[in-house]
């Protein structure tokens, strides 16, 4: 269930398990109440009314915070967010010595019958107050210019104001891990602001990716269903900072690509291959459904019976195949490919920045609402076909008997 997880998140990510002694944990049973009322006092007069995406959103922003905002903010987030998704407190009170469950219990029965839009807008705005605590994860200082901290899977390089994204993941063919997702999505919006006039997206090694880390289901815990409601918004996240992305996108494809890796790519301005990428989206055979906007992009890209020999029957199709059908830009042979492609892409990235962003916000800006409104649904559906016995198995096979594509 989803109920507990944000709770039970910032309890394994706190410092030192949050509620960490014996003498916090009485602080908030026994202060708990009293708190939680004056929070509520004092937030619920705004009048704004959040989105659901709003507080998907900040609720994602919760599960990033690196830094333990403390026990009161953890109560207040938990019984906001209880208010939020189920309204007011409808359970029993726990026993007297579950110190947690009580503390937890008095912070939501605190807020009394607080309407469910309200808490939700609370916690919004809670959640934003605590912004200055995330950490580099904002990608927004310096560093993001260089590598983000939390993982070495994505590196984040400048010059010639270019930005450059790497996947470093060679020996795992840059296979796309939860980490990845996040972090890929703070080096875009970090990129979105920085003084590049251009961003490209490359992989290290012979891939460029192959796509989702089929492990990223395997490797967290807690319920099923809490688990693909995170992945749906992490997916929904990473792909709303393609669309959303503001400077002209280049994709240098230099090697194979598979599922998400092919699928965002209708969201570039450019893709460049090397003559040995392919293009695979095998997504039936795995029981899942296209992502990435592909269902939209594709069909519009390449005219739908080619996108759907690629979307629904897997077809795997080679760089010069993509680029008959309007995917990839232009390909080079592999031996030339970073020279050819770096050349080029240095003689864009002197061009007037202002233009280029105008330009493609012309191109593209149009399109913008149903792209989201595309990777909305693309995402609740895979929600549902993630549980289904057709995706298990497939993800079962291939790593128990190593089945490959
Ligand atoms: C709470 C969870 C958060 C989730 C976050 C959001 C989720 C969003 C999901 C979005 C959905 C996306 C759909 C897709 O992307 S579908 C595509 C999935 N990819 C695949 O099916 C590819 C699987 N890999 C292969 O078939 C082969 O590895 C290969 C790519 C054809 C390469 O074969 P090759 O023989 O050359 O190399 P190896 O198989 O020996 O690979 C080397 C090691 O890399 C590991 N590997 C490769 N790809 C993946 C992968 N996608 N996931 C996990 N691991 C991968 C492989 O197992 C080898 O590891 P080993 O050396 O330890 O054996």
């Amino acid at each position: 269930m989803h109920t507990h997880s944000q709770f039970r998140w910032l309890v394994r990510r706190g410092a030192g398990v949050a509620c960490g002694t014996r003498h916090q944990i009485w602080a908030i049973a026994l202060g708990g109440r009293s708190l939680v009322s004056k929070w509520f006092s004092s937030s619920s007069r705004t009048a704004m009314v959040a989105s659901e995406k709003d507080f998907e959103n900040a609720v994602h922003q919760v599960k990033l915070l690196k830094e333990d905002p403390g026990n009161d903010a953890k109560l207040k987030l938990y019984a906001l967010y209880k208010q939020a998704t189920e309204g007011p407190c409808n359970v029993p009170k726990p026993r007297v010595f579950d110190f947690l469950g009580r503390a937890k219990w008095d912070a939501w029965t605190a807020l009394g019958s607080l309407p469910k839009e309200t808490a939700r807008q609370n916690y919004v705005d809670f959640v934003s107050s605590l912004r200055p605590s995330l950490t580099s994860s904002s990608g927004e200082g310096p560093a993001a210019h260089r590598s983000l901290p939390e993982s070495e899977d994505v590196v984040v390089t400048s010059k010639d104001s270019i930005t450059v994204i790497t996947l470093n993941r060679p020996a795992k063919k840059n296979a796309i891990t939860y980490q990845m997702y996040q972090d890929i999505t703070l080096a875009l919006k970090a990129a979105s602001k920085d003084n590049s006039t251009i961003t490209v997206f490359t992989g290290n090694g012979n891939y460029y990716s192959s796509g989702n880390d089929l492990s990223n289901f395997s490797n967290r815990s807690g319920s099923l269903q809490q688990m693909y409601a995170e992945s749906a918004l992490t997916l929904r996240n990473f792909v709303d900072s393609f669309i959303d992305f503001p400077k002209p996108l280049v994709a240098l494809v230099n090697g194979p690509a598979v599922g998400i890796a092919v699928t965002v790519l209708g969201l570039f301005d450019a893709v460049y291959a090397s003559d040995r990428a392919t293009f695979h989206t095998p997504f039936s055979s795995l029981g899942i459904t296209p992502e990435g906007c592909s269902s939209y992009t594709f069909p519009k890209i390449m005219g739908p019976a080619k996108a759907a020999e690629m979307l629904i029957f897997g077809k795997k199709i080679t760089a010069r195949e993509a680029c008959a059908q309007g995917l990839v830009t232009e390909v080079f042979p592999h031996n030339t490919f970073q020279k050819e492609a770096w050349a080029r892409l240095t003689a864009y990235a002197k061009n007037p920045p202002k233009a280029m962003r105008i330009g493609k916000q012309l191109l593209r800006s149009f399109g913008k609402e149903t792209l989201h409104a595309v990777n909305a649904e693309e995402c609740r559906v895979l929600q549902e076909r993630w549980l289904s016995e057709e995706c298990v198995n497939a993800i079962q096979t291939f790593f128990s008997k190593k089945g490959k594509l």
